[in-house]
């Protein structure tokens, strides 16, 4: 049967509201000017510990300098209750509930920390929807290294394997792992979608079931 397995930010939830959010707290706290919200974005996907020198960079600092280590726990802990201006994308828990029912093994292979996300899951009540969680640092490599994405699909024991992501980390991670590639159009990618290698795109969680049914066919 089928393990689909789902990345987190900008696939699941819309979690950039609260990122930019901490991120710019975080700065002006730290002295700093806040940063455009877009701009921020464009950092998220390639986990905390490349954010956190992504916006040190951007204000004019040594991305691996002495601000690091600070800004990066200052940033675990609001990470735990970052979740007041993030949502679950419409059609999510639908789409999840569908493909259970259609015999699916569901994981999760998120570059996000596994703590915050943990609790972000928990938060939404997702939690029981994913039997296999990996974070980005539940191993000593991260997305686009295949090396997470293959410890889901081999701790889900499950002979055909899905990844749904939204990102260029993603679309690399998958074709990596020699795995097929759903891309969820609306999240935080900066790439067109022609140009990012995928199996089927999709806008709306309503289309995922049938197009998992479809890959399950082949
Ligand atoms: O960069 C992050 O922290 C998380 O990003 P992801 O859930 O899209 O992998
Ligand atoms: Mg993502």
């Amino acid at each position: 049967m089928t393990a689909v397995i789902f990345d987190l930010d900008g696939t699941l939830i819309d979690s950039a509201p609260d990122i930019i959010a901490a991120s710019n707290g975080l700065l002006v706290e730290a002295g700093y000017a806040p940063l455009p919200p877009a701009q921020i974005k464009g950092f998220i996907g390639k986990g905390l510990a490349y954010l956190i020198q992504r916006l040190l960079e951007a204000v004019g600092e040594v991305p691996d300098g002495p601000m690091f280590a600070p800004m990066f726990a200052k940033f675990t802990i609001r990470y735990e209750t970052a979740f007041d201006l993030t949502t679950v994308y419409p059609g999510v828990v639908g789409a999840l509930e569908d493909l259970a029912g259609r015999g699916c093994a569901l994981g999760i292979c998120t570059n996000k920390p596994l703590v915050p996300t943990r609790t972000v899951l928990r938060h939404f009540d997702l939690t029981r929807h994913f039997g296999v969680v990996y974070g980005g640092d539940s191993l000593a490599v991260r997305k686009p290294d295949p090396a997470p994405l293959q410890a889901a699909a081999a701790d889900m024991g499950r002979a055909r394997v899905i990844f749904v992501g939204d990102s260029e980390v993603d679309a690399e991670t998958a074709a990596r792992a020699g795995v097929a590639f759903l891309l969820f159009t609306e999240g935080y990618r900066k790439t067109a979608v022609q140009d990012l290698p995928h199996r089927a795109a999709f806008n709306d969680f309503k289309q995922l079931p049938g197009l998992v049914a479809h890959i399950m066919e082949e």
